[in-house]
């Protein structure tokens, strides 16, 4: 029995390898699109593509290669250099991008009018239509389509797609009848399209091979060119002739050739053995030019020749010839380069030939790498006095110096400056400014900026009297330097200083002779203006309205305008005498709110005492003693917190708040309304709202949540309460007013007040005030928080 096989015999047809191109502008989703047809997920933040990427998918029996081209324009020259063996293209054009409509038309254009496109299949994909585009029509119209794959015989579609809908399956239907569509049309024009590819493929290989070869002979003429030149220099210096080439192999075909590794080894040998040689022949010439003798220095060394010692060289030359100079010179160092004085000088102290010496020094320095004759070095013009000064200034700060000693106006200083102290110059500079110029240097700041009047504290803008407004800007300057004339608090750790620091004080160690000599300094640099405005005030104004503006003048004969802060002194005291006289006011009324002061015009007793303290007299000013006659000098200011805790002691300010107290220092008095000022005339009336009654209620409900909450004897603390007596009111006005005056008296008032009601020692009041000492100033520490005992009344 015979096998019978019958064998079905399928005919293999070879898969198709198609070439396209992925053309159109930059942005226009020509890789995104590229990676859906590869079936990638496209990436969201993909970068231009620079240069090409090739993309290979298999489709119905064809092997698809795609190349995807960047669109920008220095890229698109380099498409023409795919287009041979591309049997079709797709532009891929910004449906979204109504602005570069144009653009893409022109690109088009061109890419379809170009030899080896024209006649192949064009698809058109109008990409990104899953965002607001442009209508089918629109593009058609817009790049012009109809017309120019009819004049290019392109068979052509259009295809309104969104690279982004999905991937594989999920891709956009409009991508695969798109591509589909293309490879059809491709399959149909096989016959003609293959041989077509086939031959521009070999043109173009052709062409590149022709623009090699010529390439190569150009660049082969240009090395003989230079190296005749180069033979040409050797023989005129009386130089060997090259063994070798040293020149780079020219890189043609592969650059990545395998290296040979011994005849690289050879070579350098033999360079390293030419150089050496090299050097030895111009050592040898060096020796024998008569340069050495002709200096008739033994130590000039000569170094090789290289590149990186030529300026060495040039620095050798210029050290031997300091030596011939002065000892200053020798301490400048060498210098780069020759200067005028240098060749001058080395023709002096030579006295021989000028022209050698010169061309000497010149051709032996002067020679590059392989030893050829540098242009004459130009001779470098004279320092200017602004880059001396530069340098000078330079040498000072370096050692600390002040930069502008030579300034005769500012020699006092120095020694200040260089003390080791960070001091603060009043006026002189902002106080933004102080840290700017004295943190990285103790060098003296400038005196450019002098009064910064636009940058006031909040602590004093709080203070609005127009009438005082000049006289706050001068007050600041006085201010600022009682506060900043001393050595920084940070510096002062002392136990004095941090028990007031607990307090809210800032405690520094003081130095009157120079907080005086200072502010002399900052009232010379007060602004012209202000001169003149005190010039028309002191002419319109009484004096006594004015009189904290004041006009001195130093044995020099400058003017000064000094500023006493003596407006508002003025007026407590004499508010103060009024009271005393007339012992109308109990004290209690001033004591209990904030907005009674400044009743009758006047000011109360404590008020008085928070105007001492609240404006700060400047710096004495000893040279004119007419101008400080009812005034104090700034240990006067300590004095007053003195005589304060001394009535706290008394128990006569008991009518304050805590917080009242401590914004003695810093707080502005305000006006008191009409109808209290009427019932303040009447001798012993107190106010309802004053009532021992209503004033209890007030402060029972304040310290009902307050653990420190006192007796009700105790909330029920102002004098006349205590006292009872209109006696007793009177004698403790009299006392209070004597209080500033000394102990004895007020002591003496002191004790007709019974012991337990000495509230002050039993709330600690006076111990919340600073401990003064007069050799010593105290400074209320800003935004210091004192919080706990803002809201309790005494
Ligand atoms: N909304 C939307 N954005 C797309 C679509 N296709 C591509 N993009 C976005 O368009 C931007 C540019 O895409 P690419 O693929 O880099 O554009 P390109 O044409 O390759 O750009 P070049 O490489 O510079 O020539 C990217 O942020 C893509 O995420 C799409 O169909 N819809
Ligand atoms: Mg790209």
């Amino acid at each position: 029995m015979g096998n019978c096989v019958s064998v079905n015999k399928k005919k293999v047809v070879p898969k198709k390898q198609i070439t396209l191109a992925i053309v159109g502008l930059d942005n226009a989703g020509k890789t995104t699109l590229s990676s859906v047809l590869l079936g990638e997920k496209p990436d969201p933040d993909l970068a231009p593509t620079v240069g090409f990427r090739n993309v290979k998918f298999t489709n119905s029996n064809c092997d698809v290669t795609v190349f995807d081209v960047g669109g920008g324009k220095n890229i698109r020259p380099i498409w023409k250099n795919y287009f041979a063996e591309v049997y079709g293209l797709m532009f891929v054009i910004d449906s979204t991008s109504e602005s570069r409509l144009k653009e893409a038309r022109d690109v088009f254009k061109e890419t379809l009018s170009n030899t080896k496109v024209a006649g192949k299949p064009v698809l058109i994909l109008a990409n990104k239509v899953d965002k607001e585009h442009m209508k089918e029509t629109e593009i058609v119209r817009g790049l012009d389509i109809e017309k120019t794959v009819n004049s290019n015989n392109c068979p052509s579609k259009m295809v309104m797609v969104s690279a982004l809908k999905g991937v594989g399956a999920k891709m956009d239907k409009e991508i695969s009848e798109g591509l589909t569509w293309l490879l059809n049309e491709i399959k149909k024009s096989w016959e003609t399209l293959s041989p077509r590819v086939q031959e521009d493929m070999a043109a173009q290989a052709q062409a590149q091979e022709k623009e090699r070869e010529e390439r190569k002979a150009r660049v082969k003429k240009q090395r003989e060119e230079r190296e005749k030149a180069e033979e040409l220099e050797r023989t005129a210096r009386g130089l060997p002739k090259k063994a070798e080439s040293d020149e780079e192999d020219f890189v043609d075909g592969n650059p990545f050739k395998a290296l040979d590794l011994a005849q690289l080894e050879k070579k350098e040998r033999m360079l390293k053995a030419e150089k050496h040689s090299k050097d030895k022949k111009l050592n040898a010439l060096d020796r024998g030019d008569g340069l050495r003798k002709s200096m008739g220095d033994p130590i000039i060394r000569r170094r090789s020749l290289d590149s990186s010692n030529t300026k060495r060289s040039l620095d050798d030359l210029d050290i031997i010839r300091s030596t011939n100079h002065s000892p200053e010179k020798l301490k400048a160092g060498p210098k780069m380069g020759l200067t005028s004085y240098d060749l001058e000088d080395s023709r002096a102290t030579r006295g021989g030939n000028n022209s050698e010496v010169k061309l000497g020094a010149l051709s032996l320095f002067g020679r590059n790498t392989r030893g050829q004759a540098l242009p004459p070095l130009s001779q470098l013009p004279p320092e200017s006095s602004d880059k001396k000064f530069r340098k000078k200034k330079k040498r000072l700060t370096d050692y600390n110096l002040p930069a502008n000693s030579d300034d005769d106006t500012n020699n006092k200083e120095n020694s200040s400056w260089n003390s080791g102290l960070f001091l603060h110059e009043p006026g002189l500079f902002s106080r933004e400014s102080e840290v700017h110029e004295l943190t990285p240097r103790m060098t003296k700041p400038k005196i450019s900026k002098i009064v910064n009047t636009s940058k006031i504290d909040e602590e004093e803008e709080s203070y609005s009297n127009q009438d005082t407004y000049d006289s706050r800007k001068l007050g600041r300057n006085s201010d600022f330097s009682r506060n900043h004339l001393t050595i920084r608090s940070s510096q002062f750790d002392s136990k004095l200083g941090k028990e007031n620091s607990q307090k809210g004080y800032e405690t520094f160690p003081r130095d009157l002779d120079r907080e005086d000599s200072m502010y002399r300094r900052t009232l010379k640099h007060i602004s012209p203006p202000s001169l003149k405005r005190f010039d028309e005030e002191k002419e319109g104004e009484s004096s006594t309205e004015r009189d904290d503006l004041e006009e001195v003048s130093d044995d020099n004969g400058d003017r000064f305008v000094s500023y006493q802060n003596r407006r508002n002194l003025n007026l407590a005291k004499q508010t103060k005498s009024n009271q005393i006289k007339s012992k109308k006011k109990p004290i209690s009324r001033e004591m209990d709110d904030d907005d009674d002061e400044e009743a009758d015009g006047g000011y109360s007793q404590s008020s008085i005492l928070k105007d001492t303290l609240r404006f700060p007299r400047s710096p004495r000013y000893d040279d004119d003693a007419s101008s400080r006659d009812n005034d104090e000098s700034p240990r006067d200011l300590h004095k007053e917190i003195r005589d304060v805790q001394q009535l706290y002691s008394s128990g006569l300010l008991n009518g304050h708040s805590s917080s009242q107290v401590k914004r003695g220092l810093s707080e502005t008095p305000t006006k008191k309304s009409s109808d209290t000022k009427n019932k303040d005339d009447k001798f012993g009336k107190v106010d309802q709202s004053n009532r021992p009654e209503t004033r209890r209620k007030k402060k029972r409900s304040i310290f009902r949540s307050n653990k420190l909450a006192p007796s009700d004897d105790d909330a029920d603390s102002t004098v006349s309460d205590r006292l009872g007596s209109p006696r007793l009111v009177q004698q403790a006005t009299k006392h209070d007013s004597l209080a500033r005056l000394g102990n004895a008296r007020s002591t003496q008032f002191h004790n007709n007040v019974p012991k337990e009601q000495d509230f002050s020692a039993k709330w600690g009041l006076a111990e919340e005030l600073p401990v003064i000492e007069d050799d010593y100033t105290v400074r209320r520490i800003p935004n210091f928080d004192d919080s706990d005992a803002d809201d309790i009344v005494f």
